[in-house]
């Protein structure tokens, strides 16, 4: 049976949650459950902390998992990223008090105060700077204006946390993260084969719509040409008339805009659909 490892708490663990469930797996109703079995699709889900999904995965023990790409990088973990999926986006950072330290350089010889204290040293070292990493548990803002640390590294996401402790961020970003889906490196990629098929299906739902429309003959190429979808949109001609029926795949966030032009290509009964789920 397949073991699926799963945030349960924090901010990645409901996105992950629902998630799952539109991909059609079994997903647990009371977040106080630590394991789920979907015997329908022979697979066991641990809902573990954001922290230690990647080194169960890591160890082997668990095949697959969802977890943040920092918290990937910073475990170490024999892990492979598999699939980004579009949720927990986040920059990780240098922050210190404005006028302090604006450069990474600035950081040898200072304290900086983080919760990815592997992260920071390897990227610290492949700059050659000597600091002292204090490892913090969360709440890492706080540390600077309590005198434990002259700078932190932590997630950024809207800033508010950072501007709230006084705190500007400087240098370039260590990484952009998001939520991603890792596999082990001690399993066999197909054996995560299905699970990504079916993830990266409800990714593409989302990201995509279904356009229909009818058009005159003479403007099909013109319509076509507005919407030309993966590889080709399919196209049927209307019984007893000149006219073509449409069926293409559009971004969701170019829909109004393809509408737009579709009806002044001379398009009509330009209709649009949800997606529930796709393979590609
Ligand atoms: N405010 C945020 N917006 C988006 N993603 C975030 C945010 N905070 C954290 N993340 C992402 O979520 C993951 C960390 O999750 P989270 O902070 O919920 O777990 P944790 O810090 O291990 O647990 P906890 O905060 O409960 O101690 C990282 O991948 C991080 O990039
Ligand atoms: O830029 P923002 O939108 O303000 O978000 C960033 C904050 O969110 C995370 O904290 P979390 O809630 O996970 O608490 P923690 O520090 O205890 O992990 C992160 O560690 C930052 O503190
Ligand atoms: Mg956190």
């Amino acid at each position: 049976m397949l073991r699926i490892a799963v945030p349960n708490k924090g901010s990645l663990s409901d996105p992950a949650v629902e998630l799952l469930r539109e991909a059609g797996y079994k997903q647990r109703r009371d977040p106080r459950e630590l394991v789920l079995v979907d015997t329908r699709n022979e697979v066991e889900f641990f809902f573990l902390r954001p922290r230690d999904v990647a080194v169960y995965v890591g160890a082997g023990t668990v095949h697959a998992g969802i977890t943040g790409r920092d918290l990937l990088l910073d475990s170490g973990a024999a892990a492979t990223e598999q699939l980004e999926l579009g949720f927990g986006a986040s920059t990780f950072r240098y922050a210190a008090a404005p006028g302090e330290i604006s450069s990474i350089e600035q950081l040898a010889g200072k304290r900086v105060a983080t919760s990815y204290s592997h992260l920071v040293d390897t990227h610290l070292r492949s700059f050659g700077i000597e600091a002292d990493v204090v490892r913090l548990d969360g709440a890492v803002e706080s540390s600077v204006r309590l005198g434990v640390a002259d700078a932190v590294a932590d997630v950024v996401s809207t800033g508010t946390t950072l501007k709230a402790a006084g705190l500007e961020v400087f240098g370039e970003p260590l990484l952009v993260s998001e939520a991603i889906l890792i596999r082990s490196d001690s399993v066999e990629e197909s054996t995560v084969a299905v699970l990504t098929a079916r993830l990266r299906g409800v990714l593409m739902a989302r990201q995509y719509v279904l356009v229909d429309y009818d058009v005159p003959s003479a403007f099909l190429e013109d319509a076509i040409a507005i919407t030309p979808g993966f590889e080709a949109p399919t196209v049927t001609p209307l019984h007893g008339s000149d006219w073509h029926a449409v069926r293409v795949m559009v971004p969701r966030i170019e829909m109004n805009h393809v509408m737009d032009a579709l009806y002044a290509a001379g398009a009509r009964a330009i209709l649009t659909t949800e997606l529930l789920a796709v393979r590609v």
